[in-house]
């Protein structure tokens, strides 16, 4: 292969962005300046999306006024809710979210009216609209799988994460139960050039609109070796049952050349930044719950990994766990990072309109030599 090539792009820097800085030197990350670690302790989800979308935390007026805009953007539209309902129950709750996120898209009459969609104030509009309804489409999916009876209304006097329980569980659970999910938000809300970012970037350079990259955006984190990891998490947890089967099960795993689910990381070779907080919130829950088998599972591969291969856990390994904790589905997991995850991707999406330049690689061809068509 030419040394020209930079597989997966692994390295290569393809633009600049001021909404975050992934340090892997120092395990560190900044949103807007911010480490994201005080983030998670000091602010709301809602101020971390305020953040990421203005490039300053709000002040307060601000954050009321931010707040009553996402409130007032909570409820699902006939059309989405008939588009789910059209949907087999077999589907995957990442197909419904990317359904539904499209067909937002569709019913939004400026994208067939005039092509006013590239304006930063349409795109943060339209992102407020999709990071007020998701909890709503993530709900519907759950409930709907479940058989749950009639979707739960929002209820616009609970703040982001609550009202998100609210609308999936029927009811708000106790506060540590709220602050874990709201910190699973903030660690989920942005990671720089990653591969769904990237995808929505892409889509936006050709000037196509906030849905289409947010719909490409959650096609791309679907994928195991990306979002769909904390789901993956927790199909290899259960698989290993109990934390004295953990070892024997890794080296089964590995001697089959598995990749091991929430562990490795593309930048992080020392471990992912976020995970000591989302730990933390896991620990939390695992008293909460009185699962301590949870957490020694958890240490028990996590060890097992680290001695055999020196490959340390991401954000997904105790996001899954917390997750299935808190009484998610778990194939809900990967649309509860869509939900977060929102406000990074149109971030990235309004910086790119900021300063757009079409992306388009090139390639080293290596097919057949030009040849002729028989009868030509
Ligand atoms: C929030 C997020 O999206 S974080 C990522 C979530 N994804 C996962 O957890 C899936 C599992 N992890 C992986 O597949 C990888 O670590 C990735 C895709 C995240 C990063 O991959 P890359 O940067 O391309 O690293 P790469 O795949 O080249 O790995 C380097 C070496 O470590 C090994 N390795 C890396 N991760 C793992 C893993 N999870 N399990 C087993 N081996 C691994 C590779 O096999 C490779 O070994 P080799 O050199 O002997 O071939
Ligand atoms: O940065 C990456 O490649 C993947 C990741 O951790 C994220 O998107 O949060």
């Amino acid at each position: 292969m030419s040394d020209d090539i930079k597989k997966g792009l692994a390295g290569v820097i393809v633009d600049e962005t001021a909404i975050s800085k992934v340090n892997p030197e120092t395990n560190s990350l900044l949103y807007r300046g911010y480490p994201v670690q005080q983030l998670a302790a000091q602010c709301t989800f809602e101020e971390v999306a305020y953040l990421l979308w203005h490039g300053e935390l709000p002040t307060d007026d601000q954050l009321a006024e931010f707040e009553d805009h996402e409130r007032a953007n909570r409820h699902l539209d006939r059309v989405v809710k008939d588009a789910i309902d059209a949907l087999p129950l077999t589907a995957h709750p990442m197909d419904v979210v990317r359904t539904a996120i499209s067909v937002l898209g569709a019913l939004d009459e400026t994208l067939s009216s005039d092509r006013t969609w590239i304006d930063r104030d349409f795109t943060l509009q339209r992102s407020m609209r999709m990071l007020a309804k998701l909890p709503a489409i993530v709900a519907y999916a759950q409930r709907r799988r479940r058989r749950d009876g009639n979707p739960v209304e929002p209820r616009d006097d609970l703040g982001y994460s609550a009202n998100f329980l609210h609308m999936v569980f029927g009811e708000v659970p106790e506060k540590v139960v709220v602050d874990a999910f709201d910190t699973s938000m903030t660690l989920y809300a942005e990671h720089s050039f990653n591969a769904s970012t990237f995808t929505a970037r892409v889509i936006t350079s050709t000037l196509s609109d906030v849905y289409s990259a947010v719909t490409g955006a959650i096609g791309a984190l679907k994928g195991p070796l990306h979002g769909g990891a904390n789901e993956a998490v927790m199909h290899v947890l259960a698989e290993i049952g109990s934390a004295d089967r953990a070892e024997a099960w890794l080296d089964q795993a590995l001697a089959e050349k598995r990749k091991i689910m929430g562990f490795g990381h593309r930048v992080y070779k020392n471990g992912d930044s976020r995970v000591p907080t989302m730990r933390a919130s896991l620990e939390t829950l695992v008293a909460h719950y009185d699962r301590a088998d949870m957490i020694e599972l958890y240490e028990a591969l996590e060890q097992a990994m680290d001695a055999r291969k020196g490959i340390k856990p991401n954000l997904d390994y105790p996001s899954g766990p917390a997750y299935h904790l808190m009484g998610f589905d778990t194939e809900v997991f990967t649309p509860l990072f869509v939900a977060a995850r929102i406000t990074g991707w149109t971030a990235h999406v309004m910086e790119q309109l900021s300063a757009n330049a079409l992306i388009r690689p090139l390639s080293v061809y290596n097919g057949p030599d030009e040849r002729r068509v028989p009868g030509a």
